[in-house]
């Protein structure tokens, strides 16, 4: 067994014409390996190809050309093996509302040919919070208990690996919380988490490795503090004791004032130090009582990287 949990390679997707609409290549050839044991996060702007990425990998979805082999099986080869080792929740809530809950995960282990004796309905109730609603039907639940209710169904298995696609958009600030802790204890005890969100914040917080994906292609991969590191771009900031009359003007950096009197300087790592910046300062008989910087954030990263080249 490889020490990756998913391998992607030359992975493609054309969407077949439809009414008026042309083919679609969503997909070109993506290249990809998920190490075992990862929070990975899978990023792209709207239309990118994420969906298409899970929803191959989920089996959804029939790719037009590469290979995927999922802990070590490939999905032409072992497509049964490969199926049963990914459990995918996905973004939409539709279930079969005349089910419990409990009969929702026993159906869902019942179409992973999970034996009852195996099965861990109980378990998976108290992990998602919903044991007091075992025997409510679906129709009842809330949006948040049903979304609960997902992450349950692609537990049913025991997946080396899972797949949450957009799991906390438009959710509270209770089931987000509680979605995290789930996923960082699941992957505390050995499963492979991949993750698709629209807040780069919480990939920042999360992920310790991340792939970004722009119009079914590959943009990057790399671990979180690398891809942070990647922008030249950084910037100081200065709280002078008293307002000085004139801003220093420093070869090379951008100076600017904040509201309250703060003084930030814009600058390239690979051309100035932040030790040239204070000796200006100093030098323009700025007396400084706060100094700090600012990193930049995965925003800054995925916006750089992601950008459309200006129309010429
Ligand atoms: N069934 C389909 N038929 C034709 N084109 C499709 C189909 N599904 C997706 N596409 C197109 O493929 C491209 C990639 O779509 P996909 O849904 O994979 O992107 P995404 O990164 O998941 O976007 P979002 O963040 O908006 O969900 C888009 O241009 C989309 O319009």
């Amino acid at each position: 067994m490889s020490q990756n949990a998913i391998e992607i390679e030359g992975l493609q997707k054309t969407y077949a014409a439809r009414k008026g609409q042309p083919a679609k290549q969503a997909l070109k050839g993506i290249d990809l390996k998920i190490p075992q044991g990862s929070i990975f996060g899978l990023l792209g702007p709207n239309g990118a190809g994420k969906s298409t990425l899970i929803n191959i990998l989920a089996g959804l979805v029939r790719k037009s050309a590469g290979t995927v082999r999922i802990w070590g099986f490939d999905q032409d080869v072992n497509p049964r093996q490969s199926r049963a080792s990914i459990g995918v929740m996905p973004q939409e809530l539709n279930m079969d509302p005349f089910f419990s809950a409990r009969g929702a995960l026993d159906v869902q282990a019942g179409l992973y040919g999970v034996p009852r004796a195996q099965r861990r309905t109980d378990e998976i109730l108290d992990l998602i919070g919903l044991t007091d609603k075992a025997d409510a039907y679906a129709r009842t639940l809330s949006g948040g208990m049903r979304r609960r209710l997902l992450l349950g169904k692609a537990l049913v298995h025991a997946p080396h690996v899972l797949v949450l696609d957009e799991p906390t958009a438009g959710v509270d600030i209770e089931l987000r919380q509680m979605l995290w802790r789930n996923v960082r204890r699941l992957n505390e005890e050995g499963m492979t988490i991949i993750l698709t969100t629209h807040y780069l914040e919480e990939a920042q917080d999360m992920c310790g490795e991340i792939a970004i994906i722009n119009q079914g292609e590959l943009v990057v991969q790399d671990t979180t503090p690398n891809l942070l590191g990647r922008l030249d771009a950084k910037t100081l900031v200065i709280e002078p004791e008293t307002a000085p009359p004139a801003l220093p003007a420093i070869d090379g950096v951008e100076v600017t004032s904040r509201p309250g009197g703060a003084i930030a300087f814009d600058y390239r790592r690979s051309l100035t130090s932040p030790g040239a910046i204070l000796e200006a300062v100093r030098n323009a008989g700025i007396q400084i009582r706060d100094v700090r910087t600012e990193e930049a954030d995965l925003e800054d990263v995925f916006l750089a990287l992601t950008r459309s080249p200006a129309p010429a």
